[in-house]
């Protein structure tokens, strides 16, 4: 979008039913209509990856239909997210289902498209294997990447049955393959059993630091946005939210649920609390439809992209008028 062009918000759901015609995340126009967008919203329905309950391949719909309740002004950052910037769906990435390593490359190759247009991704997955084509896309673009990684797990176990990319092993890999800014890594609401200590001890010399899920119950949402904000500075930021970092009775419907979680009211606090960091891209993954009870999994989920979105529109909207 040029600086004289408005850009094309949702559709009106005071005139048009909001529960009417098909879904695009947030009742935004098809990226197609628009041509490009500041903000592409993407899915990858794809969970050939998992170890557990599949059916995150649904996730991405599954959050474009509970998102059909979303409104255009977020009070929360003080901002119309969909006219700051043009915001568009981008709709899904095709990916081969049997074929984890192609379906790998066509994730990159994609992003690749999509950010070579200017635009910032917001994906929808998908399970966790996702992350890494991604961050591979981003990392070409902007050099090695700040990581905060929301999950109850720490993606960074080295292989599954000797296979390298699943939803457990993304950001190993990337920390192999340098893409990552090892200065600053972060996981959020990391708990529950792992294999043994030596996942912990593996994963800090990757470099990554741990605010686990007793640590935001503990310390509140406020200070841990401060000491990641403090982590971050104004490197370049990818933010990946597992929607599994949440407590089951916040997200149910995901594939490796794990007790004591945060709530989502702490997961959007922190956010909020980022929304002065260089985010370049995010992704939510890991919502499988068929585990959730009444949209509550995908509604936490579109509230979760809503708010990557509006941080993302804000700072573009800043650069714009800088
Ligand atoms: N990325 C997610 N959601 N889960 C990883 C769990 C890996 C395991 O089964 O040990
Ligand atoms: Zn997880
Ligand atoms: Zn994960």
């Amino acid at each position: 979008m040029s600086s004289n062009e408005t850009p094309r918000g949702p559709v009106d759901s005071s005139r048009i039913p909001r529960y009417a015609g098909p879904a695009t995340f947030a009742r935004l126009p098809r990226l197609d209509e628009v041509g490009t967008a500041d903000v592409a919203v993407v899915g990858v329905p794809f969970d050939s990856g998992v170890s557990y309950r599949p059916g995150a391949r649904f996730g991405g719909n599954a959050i474009r239909e509970a998102s059909r309740l979303l409104r255009p002004y977020n009070p929360a950052q003080d901002a119309s997210p969909f006219a700051l910037a043009q915001v568009a769906d981008g709709g899904d990435i095709a990916v081969n289902p049997f074929n984890i390593n192609e379906a790998v490359d066509t994730i990159e190759a994609a992003a690749d498209d999509l950010l070579g247009t200017g635009a910032r991704l917001m994906t929808l997955g998908g399970d966790h294997t996702i992350a890494l084509p991604l961050l591979r896309s981003v990392a070409k673009k902007h050099g090695p990447v700040a990581l905060l990684h929301f999950d109850a797990h720490l993606d960074t176990w080295d292989t599954y049955f000797g296979a390298e990319y699943t939803h457990g092993t993304p950001f190993r890999r990337a920390v192999e393959e340098g893409i990552l800014d090892t200065e600053a890594l972060s996981h959020v609401g990391t708990r529950g059993p792992l294999y043994g200590k030596q996942d912990l001890t593996d994963d800090e010399k990757m470099g990554f630091g741990i605010v686990t899920s007793a640590d935001i119950y503990r310390r509140g949402a406020d200070e841990v946005a401060d000491q990641l904000r403090q982590r971050i500075g104004d490197r370049p930021l990818y933010i990946s939210i597992d929607i599994d970092c949440l407590d089951p009775a916040h997200a149910p419907g995901t594939g490796t649920p794990e007790a004591g979680g945060m709530t989502s009211r702490e997961l959007l606090e922190i956010l909020r609390g980022l929304s002065s960091c260089n985010l370049v891209s995010a992704d939510v993954v890991e919502v499988a439809p068929a585990y959730d009870h009444a949209e509550i999994t995908s509604v936490a989920a579109s509230h979760t992209a809503y708010e990557l979105t509006t941080i993302m529109s804000r700072q573009i909207a800043a650069a714009r008028n800088a």
